[in-house]
């Protein structure tokens, strides 16, 4: 891979490849943007195929971010790690210890929390080297496990694009088809099956298709049968690019809505879905609750406040709906002028000088 050339092409600040012997770690911290405050985006533990693969979706995902933060009101830029390797077999203490130095040796620019693969647990050894990590666990002030809050601003989107495609935003009766039901996909089954959604699951994980079936009376499909179902909601909450070339005719949906990050395989599939009528909540808009929650840790963590602002995604989503049809867009090209809007007016009110506390001048 090029990698300046595929930096440059989407404005990355900085890629920090981290390398520990002793304990394995071997990581990828990528910076999309920090016009709007330092970059907050979680860290990815996953058995890439290749380091590019890995590079990849470092890239990817704190570009994601950026957007995310952004969409979300947030003065926080974008940015995501990805660590290499198996998270059931290859964890120790160690490697995340040294990650944690990492991340203090970026002084603030970034700052991470938990993603596919690390847990509460990982983000509490991290701050054992570094106060810049969130998600850590309740006692210590913070605000734990962002998954449920994530899995909550999920439902109360899915309720938005329940309202734009049927005009209610009632989900009962509404049969629902969830890709991979791990944390964030668990706590929203429970969300939908209290209000009366019929759920169709699957994981490559038998156990979390078990789980859900048992608790919520899901029905189970194998993994590749999940686009062929018939199904008013396609929620994807496993990993990116379901919504590629060999999915798109397959799905049947009138909503796809889900937790995943990075949902489109590239532009052209959000161009296609919206020519076909499918109501599309752009992933980084309907999965920032928990961003939102963690974000909160930063000014002294206040649930009910989180929660609030965790609620206006039903909002936004509906503002993004609304400029798609008005401007003739698909909702991915509504919610990216969304985002695109704040940043480039924080961008330009930089160039009025304003003297802070870093200026030499004020330490005088
Ligand atoms: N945890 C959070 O608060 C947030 C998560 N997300 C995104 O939501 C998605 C899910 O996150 P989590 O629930 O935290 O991760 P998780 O690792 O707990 O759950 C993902 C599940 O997907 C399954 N899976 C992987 N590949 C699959 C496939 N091909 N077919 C079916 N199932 C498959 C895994 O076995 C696992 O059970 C990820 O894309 C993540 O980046 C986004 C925002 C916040
Ligand atoms: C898991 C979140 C706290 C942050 C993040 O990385 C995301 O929203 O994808």
């Amino acid at each position: 891979m090029e990698i300046f050339t595929h930096m440059e092409k989407y404005d990355y600040e900085q890629l920090v490849f981290c390398q520990d012997k002793s304990s394995g770690l071997k990581a990828i911290i990528a910076i999309h943007d920090t016009t709007l405050g330092p970059a907050l985006g979680g860290t990815r533990m996953w058995t890439y195929q290749s380091e590019d693969e890995a590079i990849e979706d470092a890239l990817r995902l704190a570009r994601g971010m950026t957007y995310k933060n952004a969409a979300a009101g947030l003065n926080l830029g974008g940015g995501k790690t990805v660590i290499i390797g198996d998270p059931k077999t290859d964890k120790n203490p160690e490697m995340f210890r040294a990650f944690g130095r990492y991340i203090q040796g970026l002084n603030g620019r970034y700052i991470t929390a938990e993603d596919v693969g690390t847990t509460v647990h990982d983000m509490d050894l991290i701050h054992l080297e570094t106060d810049f990590v969130t998600g850590i666990s309740p006692e210590s002030g913070s605000s734990g496990n962002p998954s449920p809050v994530t899995a909550y601003g999920v439902y109360k989107g899915m309720k938005a694009a329940a309202m734009e495609a049927y005009g209610t935003d009632s989900l009962e009766g509404k049969t629902v088809a969830i890709q991979g039901v791990g944390n964030v996909a668990y706590a929203l089954c429970e969300f939908l099956h209290k209000e009366g959604a019929k759920l169709i699951v699957t994981d490559i994980n038998k156990q979390s298709v078990e789980r859900a079936v048992e608790a919520f009376g899901a029905t189970a499909v194998d993994p590749d049968d999940i686009y062929d179902v018939e199904c008013e909601i396609y929620a994807p909450c496993a990993l990116g690019a379901t919504v590629n070339d060999d999915t798109i005719n397959r799905i049947k949906a009138k909503i796809i809505a889900g937790s995943a990050n990075n949902q489109l395989k590239s532009p052209k599939h959000g161009d296609i879905i919206h020519e076909k009528g499918i109501v599309y909540a752009p992933d980084y808009v309907i999965n920032s609750g928990g961003v939102i929650n963690v974000a909160d840790e930063l000014v002294g963590y206040n649930q009910q406040r989180a929660m609030k602002k965790v609620e206006t995604i039903y909002d936004s989503l509906i503002r993004v709906f609304e400029i798609s049809k008005r401007d003739n867009i698909p909702t991915y090209v509504a919610a990216d002028r969304m985002a695109e809007e704040r940043i480039e007016a924080k961008r330009n009110s930089r160039s009025q000088f304003l003297l802070n506390e870093h200026h030499i001048l004020s330490r005088r």
